[in-house]
């Protein structure tokens, strides 16, 4: 039995994570969580586990909760969050919280030794060098959710690292794939949320939208499969079929196909090495798909995608930047603060003003992270 903490429980990977857990009630336990303050999935995902920690963000859902369920433990804030991530019960913890919240509690959890299924991607974002090397000090294994990242690590299975010559990430393009830069500029706040082949939190649905998706994935996939960025490559494909691919040194490509539903790669991180059954996802049947299509990443059409790249290169805390940043900007689009082309012109203000700092510690990290946002937040307030 795997005893499992899941942070941000009420999230789109949160609740697909509990339904893994609970296809395979002999395999999987759940022995704390947490959320924001989503308390009607927070109080039901509580009714159905019964995990013996909860942490909640918000102090009145957690005042609240409290009294409901007196025979469970209950803790609040950032130091709630940490206190799931290291709970001594668990032996993993899927982290998929939205943004950098989530690196203090990832690092926490490497230091107690537990395994990180990690769907939160802004924590290897904003200090991919921290997180990895903590990992590999405390001997612990960062197993990848994120499907790109997921299908790449399957890709990879028995290979030999030194063989592997580049990584093709996919990206479907997000919902404003069929439309010219020129007709971006008066987009809806619903329009963008309205993902062509996945359903996802809103934040990382409005950076399917922008590819800084996908930019933030080259640089996660950076620091998870240890290449160069000159040897990561972004791959348009539309139907998001193909999760991503591995071309190894004699030129042979492996990919890992499946139809869309992060189910597969939870479990997968779950269940790792083994593989269990997940009969309620949909079966591929390539013949009703017809056709895969593919294009070349445009860089010009998606900006963040090149400023992705090239904060990456530049390192340091330059990503940390394009991290906060970017949260931002999403925010502010989110509550109809900017205009959908604002979020690029921030992010590129923000890297402009940069001044990057080397082999930054976390504390310089956090530091930059906060002045990002109060930058971006003084260009449009
Ligand atoms: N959704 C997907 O299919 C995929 C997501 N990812 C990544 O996984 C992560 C989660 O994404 P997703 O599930 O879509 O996001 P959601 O917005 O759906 O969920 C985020 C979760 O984090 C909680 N949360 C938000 N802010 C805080 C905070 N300050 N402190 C504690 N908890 C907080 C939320 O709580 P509450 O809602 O209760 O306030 C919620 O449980 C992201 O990094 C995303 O990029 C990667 C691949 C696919
Ligand atoms: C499901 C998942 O992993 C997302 O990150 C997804 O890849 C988003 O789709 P885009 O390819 O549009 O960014
Ligand atoms: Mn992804």
């Amino acid at each position: 039995m795997k005893k499992i903490s899941l942070l941000g429980a009420t999230g789109s990977i949160g609740q697909q994570t509990l339904d893994v857990i609970k296809c395979h009630p002999d395999q999987f336990q759940l022995v704390a969580m947490s959320f924001g303050s989503n308390l009607e999935l927070g109080r039901k995902a509580i009714s159905n586990f019964s995990p013996s920690l909860v942490a909640v963000n918000d102090f009145n859902a957690y005042s609240q909760l409290k009294e409901e369920f007196q025979n469970i433990t209950f803790t609040y804030g950032a130091e709630g969050l940490i206190e799931a991530a290291v709970i001594s019960e668990a032996e993993i913890v899927v982290n998929a919280v939205v943004g950098s919240v989530g690196l203090l509690p990832t690092l926490k959890a490497i230091e107690c030794k537990k395994t990180i299924a990690l769907a939160n991607k802004e924590t290897l974002v904003t200090a991919g060098h921290l997180v990895t090397e903590h990992a590999r000090i405390y001997g612990v294994d960062l197993l990848p959710v994120d499907s790109e990242h997921s299908a790449i690590f399957q890709c990879l299975q028995g290979e030999n690292p030194k063989s592997l010559e580049r990584l093709i990430v996919t990206a479907s393009g997000g919902s404003f794939r069929d439309r010219k830069r020129e007709e971006l500029a008066d987009v809806t706040v619903d329009e963008a949320l309205n993902h062509p082949n996945w359903s996802m939190g809103a934040k990382i649905t409005i950076d399917s939208a922008t590819m800084m998706n996908k930019g933030l994935e080259v640089i996660e996939a950076h620091w998870l499969f240890d290449l160069p960025y000159e040897k990561i490559e972004v791959l348009l494909h539309k139907e998001s079929i193909i999760h991503s691919m591995a071309e190894f040194h004699d030129r042979s490509v492996i990919a890992q196909l499946g139809s869309p539903d992060m189910r597969v790669p939870i479990q997968y991180a779950l269940s790792y090495p083994e593989r269990l059954p997940l009969s309620s996802t949909k079966q591929l049947n390539l013949w009703e798909v017809g056709k895969l299509h593919f294009e070349k990443a445009d860089f010009e059409r998606y900006r963040c995608l090149q400023f992705a790249y090239d904060s990456g290169k530049i390192g340091g805390t330059m990503p940390t930047v394009l991290n906060a940043a970017n949260e931002e900007a999403v925010g502010a689009f989110l509550k109809g603060q900017i205009a959908f082309l604002q979020i690029e012109d921030l992010i590129d203000k923000a890297l402009t003003k940069h001044s990057v700092i080397s082999s930054p510690d976390l504390h310089i990290i956090q530091e930059v992270d906060k002045e990002t946002r109060q930058f971006v937040q003084t260009l449009y307030s």
